[in-house]
């Protein structure tokens, strides 16, 4: 490879909102275990972001989102992991199944006036405005410390081609 920069790990995050209520689950292990969050994971090889973050709401809520389109890309630098991570993030509002716990996540709705975000990703709150509204964003944030935020960019963007 010509560029020494290091390859991002492609991940998903996508969130079901539906009347006025946005259906989170709280990470019982791995990274970000203890807090809530979207649902999703690493892109398998030979996936698409879309079909990843299908199959990882499906692994962790049991639940098809049948209408899922992409809202922004956000880039996570950590100081303590080697590769940033790369998260493309999705929106749904209709599925098929119920959702239901698993070893990885409980799920729960939120309304959307009370999002627990003293209880998420400390980024969230900066980029669920645009989300929520239905735009699009694009952006990176750097961390220390794992969930302490030193610098972030975070723009909207007509496209995320
Ligand atoms: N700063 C951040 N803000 C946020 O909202 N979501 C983040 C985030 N940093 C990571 N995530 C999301 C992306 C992805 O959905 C999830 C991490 O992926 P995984 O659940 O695959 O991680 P794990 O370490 O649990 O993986 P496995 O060990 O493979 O299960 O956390």
């Amino acid at each position: 490879m010509a560029s020494s920069a290091v390859e991002p790990k492609i991940l998903t995050l996508l969130m079901v909102v539906q009347d006025g209520k946005v259906l989170l689950g709280y990470k019982k292990r791995g990274f970000g275990e203890g807090m809530w969050n979207g649902f999703g994971g690493k892109v398998e090889p030979g996936e698409t972001p879309t079909e990843g973050a299908l199959r990882e709401l499906r692994e962790e809520a049991c639940i098809d989102a049948t209408d899922a389109t992409e809202r922004g890309v956000v880039t996570f630098v950590y100081d303590d992991k080697p590769r940033p991570m790369q998260v493309h993030i999705f929106h749904a509002s209709q599925f098929t199944g119920v959702p239901t716990e698993t070893d990885e996540m409980r799920p729960a709705w939120f309304d959307l006036e009370a999002v627990p975000f003293d209880k998420m990703w400390p980024d969230d709150e900066l980029w669920y405005p645009m989300f929520l509204a239905g735009k699009k964003f694009s952006g990176t944030f750097w961390f220390t410390n794992t969930t302490t935020i030193v610098r972030h960019e975070l723009r909207e963007v007509e496209s995320l081609e």
